[in-house]
């Protein structure tokens, strides 16, 4: 029986200076945070996953948006290297964790760059965006890491949002679904299916039709839940004044064998 396991990692005291590009910045309560973190953490469990912690990277203040740094596709991770040079140091620890449990480790180097939140896995496609934190080059050795398992990989643009995750994601049905002002080119993807708000457009597959979704998006969540689906709200308001949504605080394993 595969395990289940979530990746995360601890927001650090320098939180409040992460990054920020689409959106003006505002002030982020630390304390918040990490209470709406610890909630995030437990709402995984609560549905079945093993949370693993990474090493904390306290001198990155993006490190808790822990899916940045890899792509786990089957047992294989493929440790990213971040568009951002001010988060370069965050893969270190993620690189012990994924080895830890149990992953062979493939890494991105240079000129590529690649930043997990560009990545969709939806079953054995892989969509990448090609955008502000990952090029051609990233793309090129993500196909070459994933390719030869079986995935087939589908490079889509994107210049509106910081992360292809931050545009789409997918039901469990495959559907994607977007917030079309935000999506460069819907018709890219075989089944889309627009909402009414920005984070409505972030899903965390929990299992058994339950979907973790930011509380902002309380339209969406109705309209999923009309849909058959299980909305599972927690508020991570601290983390969207950085960019940061519900599938970004979590690396997903479901494949590993330890
Ligand atoms: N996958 C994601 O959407 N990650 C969010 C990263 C937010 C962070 N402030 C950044 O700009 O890198």
């Amino acid at each position: 029986m595969p395990s289940q396991k979530a990746l995360i990692r601890r927001p650090g005291p320098r939180l409040a200076e992460g990054l920020v590009t689409h959106l003006e910045r505002t002030p982020v309560d630390v304390g918040l945070a990490l209470e709406q973190w610890e909630a995030y953490a437990s709402a995984l469990r609560t549905h079945g996953w093993e949370t693993v912690e990474a090493e904390p990277a306290d001198d990155c203040p993006d490190a808790v948006f822990v899916e940045d740094a890899v792509v786990v596709f089957r047992n294989v991770a493929l440790i990213g290297r971040p568009g951002a040079e001010s988060r370069r140091g965050e893969t270190a620890g993620v690189e012990e964790a994924v080895a830890r449990l149990g992953c062979s480790v493939n890494w991105v180097w240079e000129p590529g760059t690649l930043d997990g939140g560009d990545v969709l896995k939806v079953g054995d496609t892989i969509y990448v965006g090609q955008g502000g934190r990952t090029n051609g080059a990233g793309i090129q050795q993500l196909r070459a890491t994933f390719e030869p398992l079986g995935a087939r990989v589908v490079a889509v643009p994107v210049s509106k949002v910081l992360h292809l995750k931050s545009a789409v994601t997918a039901l469990p049905d495959g559907t994607i679904v977007g917030y079309e002002p935000l999506v460069d080119t819907p018709s890219l993807f075989p089944r889309f299916l627009a909402v009414p708000e920005e984070a409505g457009s972030h899903v965390v597959l929990l299992g058994g039709g339950k979907l973790l979704m930011a509380a902002s998006a309380p339209k969406t969540a109705d309209l999923f839940a009309e849909l058959g689906h299980e909305p599972v709200l927690v508020d991570i308001s601290e983390f969207e004044k950085l960019e940061g949504c519900v599938t970004c605080l979590s690396v997903r394993l479901r494949e590993l064998y330890v």
